[in-house]
Formats: structure tokens, sequence, C-alpha cells
């Protein structure tokens, strides 16, 4: 079963000091699933990411993407070639656009790498070259197909920072769609939706999922969104996984309810708290 594995964590452990903010964590996140990680606050969910994605060097532990090429160490990467070299592309629990472009602008900007690759990096490349001319068509191309996607065709002339919140974070996800990722990291895409937005948020995912057939990873504290569209949830708490599998199963564990509710006893909680997780407060 190791042919549909897009990315594969083993025993990756990050400390600060004497904080242990990861220990030992495993787990496998496919192409075309969302696999969401959840868990209490300062569970570890961000420095999982920051892992992935360069911003941290893991203490120990490998994290390997099998991207259409082959399998790359992303351990072993330096943290800004990740995006370009390896296909990992991220979106921020606070929005991180550039707010003084237009839509259209951030989702050209993007491609940066692309653009200069076929200028070969030279200023006569810039002007002279077929290619460059080619390859800024084609990253306008992408970036039309990704505003009409997220629903922004129409405010591609709007300034980014004029947008609605909700449309800022559908933004983002579609600037991070425009580097071809094989992997799409998501921290918190559903903070600050209201409930319509983030039912408009579900069927984007899932649409990126189902079309692209890459794999999503998903950092999300709102169960509406994670129980609705995520195919593998894995749970952690204090850095350690204590939960691994479909929502269902995961959503009834005792040891999930615990650690997010901090009780000893499920039956003993509120159901106005279990109606939060989706259960049946009459089960
Ligand atoms: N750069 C850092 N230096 C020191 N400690 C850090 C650093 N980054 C994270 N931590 C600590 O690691 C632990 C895990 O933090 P992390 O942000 O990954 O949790 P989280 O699950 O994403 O939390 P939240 O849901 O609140 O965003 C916390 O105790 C946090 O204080």
């Amino acid at each position: 079963m190791t042919d549909n594995v897009q990315l594969e964590v083993e025993h990756l452990t990050m400390r600060f000091g004497g904080l242990v903010a990861i220990d030992n964590l495993s787990f496998t996140a496919r192409k075309g699933e969302i696999t969401a990680i959840i868990g209490p606050n300062g569970a570890g969910k961000t420095t999982v990411f920051n892992c992935l994605t360069g911003f941290y060097v893991p203490t120990e532990g490998r994290l390997t993407l099998y991207a259409n090429d082959g399998p790359r160490l992303l351990e072993r990467t330096e943290g800004f070639r990740i995006p370009r070299n390896n296909g990992v592309a991220r979106t921020f629990q606070n929005i991180r656009l550039f707010t003084g472009m237009t839509v259209l602008e951030n989702l050209v900007v993007a491609q940066h790498n692309r653009l200069m690759e076929a200028s070969a990096f030279s200023l006569a490349g810039l002007f002279n070259l077929r290619r460059y001319a080619k390859a800024e068509q084609e990253a306008l191309e992408t970036a039309k197909f990704w505003l009409n996607k997220v629903g922004l065709y129409e405010q591609a002339d709007w300034n980014a920072g004029n947008l609605p919140y909700g449309s800022q974070r559908r933004l983002e996800i579609a600037r991070a769609m425009c580097v071809n990722p094989s992997l799409l990291c998501l921290d918190e895409p559903a903070a600050g939706l209201n409930p319509r937005e983030s039912a408009e948020l579900n069927v984007l995912l899932q649409s990126i999922r189902d079309d692209q057939g890459i794999g999503l990873l998903l950092i999300e504290h709102d169960m509406s969104v994670v129980m609705k569209i995520s195919d593998h949830v894995i749970v952690l708490d204090y850095g350690k996984k204590i939960a691994d599998g479909d929502p269902e199963s995961v959503k009834k564990d005792p040891a999930v309810i615990r650690a997010y509710l901090g009780e000893e006893e499920d039956d003993e909680l509120p159901p106005e708290i279990l109606a939060d997780l989706h259960l049946d407060p009459n089960a």
C-alpha cells in the first residue's frame, strides 16, 4: 500500500531546549486524501508543519515526500528550497498575503521561481527569450484557473487587502496551489470563517483533493470541517500521537475526548460539549 503514500513521517522529534514539542511522531498522508492533524492548543500541530516546510530543522526523524519524480527527504533540504524543489506549499494561521498587490499579482508573484528559471536568471533572458514570454503566459493562465476555482475571478484587480476575510483565505489557498504542489499544508483555513464560508471551504478543499489528486494536510480546530471532509485524522496531545484513523473512530476514542476536554469520564461530559464533538448526547 505504499504506492499511494504522499508523505511519510517517521519518528519525528522536535525539542526546544528542555521542551519536547513533538515526541517520536510517525504517520502517513496519502495522495487524493485529506489528512487532518488535530489536538488541543500547544499539542504540536504547527510545529509539524514548520518541520515539513523547513522553518525548523527537526531534532530527529525522517520526512519523506513522494513527489512525481521520486522520494525526497525534506529534513535534508534547505528550508527555502522546499516549496520550489520539493513541491510542499502551505497556508498560515494568520493570513500572509501581499496586501498592497492585486489579487492577480499575488498569484503571479507566487510563480516567481518558474518565471526566473525561464529567464535563465539574466536580464537578457527577461527581455529576449521566447520561453520567458511563454512562461509568463502560462503563469497568467494558471492564475486565472485558480481565480475561477476559488470564485475570485471578478475581483482579480482588487487590492488583496480589500477582499473580505473569507475571500482572503481562499486567495491564500489559490496562491499555494499556483506552485503546483504535491502536498498542500493548510494551517487552520477555517479560522474566522462564518458557517457559509466554512461550507464553501469544504467544497473547495474536497475539489482540490479530487481534481488534483494531491495530498492535503490540514490543521483545524473547527470540527465541523474536520469531521466532514477528512479521510484520515491524527490526534496529537503534548507532542505525542494518541489516535490515528478515520473520523468516525477517532471522534469516539475516549483518549481523544479526554485530551480535548480534560475530563476523566466521557459519560460525564455536558451535552453541549458532546454536540461540539458531533457525538450524540443520548448515545
Ligand atoms: N520556536 C519555538 N520555541 C520554543 N517553543 C516553541 C517554539 N515553537 C513552538 N513551541 C512550543 O511547542 C509546543 C507546540 O506548539 P505548536 O504551536 O506546535 O502547537 P499547536 O498544536 O499548533 O497549538 P495551537 O493549536 O495553539 O496553534 C508549545 O508548547 C509551544 O510553546
